[in-house]
This record gives C-alpha cells, structure tokens and sequence, in this order.
C-alpha cells in the first residue's frame, strides 16, 4: 500500500511573499515531493496569469456549481471575490503518495484544519505592517481602494496565527525557505508518518 502524502497549508495575509517564497522553492528544488493544488477563484486574472497554473479562474456561477456539487475541500470569500480549493486533486495526489502545498487564506486554512487534521499549518508573517503596505503597493496589481481593504484583512489575519502550528517570518525570501525546508524536513520524520514503516520492520502488522 502506498503511504499517504503529506499536506502543507501555508497562509499569510495578501502581500507577504506566500507565492514568492513558494516560486523560490520551487527553483531550489525544495519542492520536488510537492505538487502544488491551483485554487479557483473568481476574481479577474492579473497580467500574465494563466488559467489553470496560477488559478482556475471561473464565473461566481460556475464557482457556486462546484461548491453544491461537493467539488470544494474549502472555500471563502475574500474581499469581493471566491477563492477555494478544488478536492478531487488533493485527495487524489495524497492518496497517490505526493505531498501536497495549498497556499491559502486563514478561514479557508481552518476548514481544512478540520477536515485534515495531520496536515501541517504554517503561517507567514510580515516582519511588519510598514513592509507588508510596501510589498502589496509595490506590486501593482490591486487600486488603492483594493490594497486598502486587503490591510484591514491582514491585521484579522494576523490575529488567526494562534491557530497555526508554525509562524515563520518573510523578512528576506532565503530565509523564508530556510525556515519552511526545516520545518518540512522535521515533519516527515514526527514518529505518527513513520511508524508504519517500523511496525512493517519488525513484523507488528
Ligand atoms: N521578503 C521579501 N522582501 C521584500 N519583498 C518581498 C519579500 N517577499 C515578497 N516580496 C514582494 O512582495 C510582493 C508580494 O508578494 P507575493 O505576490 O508573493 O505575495 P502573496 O502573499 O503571494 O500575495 P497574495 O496572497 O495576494 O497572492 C511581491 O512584489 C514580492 O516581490
Ligand atoms: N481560502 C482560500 N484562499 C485562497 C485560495 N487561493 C488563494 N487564496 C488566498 O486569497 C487571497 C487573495 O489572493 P490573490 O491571488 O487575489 O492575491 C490570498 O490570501 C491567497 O492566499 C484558496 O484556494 N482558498
């Protein structure tokens, strides 16, 4: 029998380098026994963003389809737009053995929290608000009305990291990735992922 992935759900308020630090350990390598589950949402696509790579991007009608038919492991609605997880994939290709990344916002990480309990929940803080105002202006994709509403969700947000098993600051990206690669390395060796491997070893199965 193959033995289940593992889930990593990595959120954050909007801004704080969460597709960043996912895109630089990608480069590196660090996430080779990942697959990363592309969310759909509702919002427009951003110049240069691609269906189906960066997002599923679906009518508010064809997104309300999928949640009555069940197809949605979580969704919310964040600022004016859905955004959710498609479920057929992540159970698919944890099933198959394939860790799997969802990067995601805090009420769609506490559905998840619930449904999958093992999975690990990490969260990625701003080294301040100063800087998060600057990453999310620096970008250029949203009006102003838009970065502003988006502030006044990452101060909610932040509130919400007790839930979370980890907090790891984005102050330079490297280090970011650092700080994830050990807690991933750390959580594929916790004795509940192992132990099967043992019991087999020994013959107490
Ligand atoms: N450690 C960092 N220091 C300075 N700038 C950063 C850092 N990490 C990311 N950035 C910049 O911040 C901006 C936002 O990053 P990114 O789009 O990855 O955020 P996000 O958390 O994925 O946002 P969203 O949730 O809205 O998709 C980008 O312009 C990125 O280059
Ligand atoms: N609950 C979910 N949140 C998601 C998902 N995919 C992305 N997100 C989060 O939404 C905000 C805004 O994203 P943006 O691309 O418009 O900047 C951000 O916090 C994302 O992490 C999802 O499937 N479910």
């Amino acid at each position: 029998m193959v033995e289940k992935g593992m889930l990593i759900v990595l959120s954050g308020p909007s801004g704080v380098g969460k597709g960043t630090v996912r895109k630089a350990m990608l480069r590196e390598g660090s996430l080779n026994h990942f697959k990363y589950s592309v969310s759909m949402t509702t919002r427009e696509k951003r110049p240069g963003e691609q269906d189906g790579v960066d997002y599923f991007f679906r009518t508010r009608a064809q997104f309300e389809e999928q949640i009555a038919q069940g197809g949605m492991l979580e969704y919310a609605q964040y600022v004016d737009n859905y955004y959710g997880t498609p479920l057929k994939y992540v159970q698919e290709t944890l099933d198959s053995g394939w860790d799997v990344f969802l990067e995601i916002e805090v009420n769609g990480a506490m559905q998840v929290r619930q449904k999958m309990p093992d999975g690990v929940f990490i969260f990625l803080t701003p080294p301040d608000l100063k800087s998060l105002r600057h990453r999310i202006t620096g970008r250029g994709s949203e009006d102003q009305a838009t970065i502003d509403k988006r502030m006044a969700k990452a101060r909610e947000e932040i509130k919400m990291m007790s839930n979370y098993d980890y907090a790891v600051v984005n102050d330079q990206v490297p280090r970011a990735v650092a700080r994830i690669n050990q807690i991933v390395q750390s959580e594929h060796l916790r004795v509940p992922r192992v132990i099967d491997s043992y019991r087999k070893m020994i013959g107490d199965k």
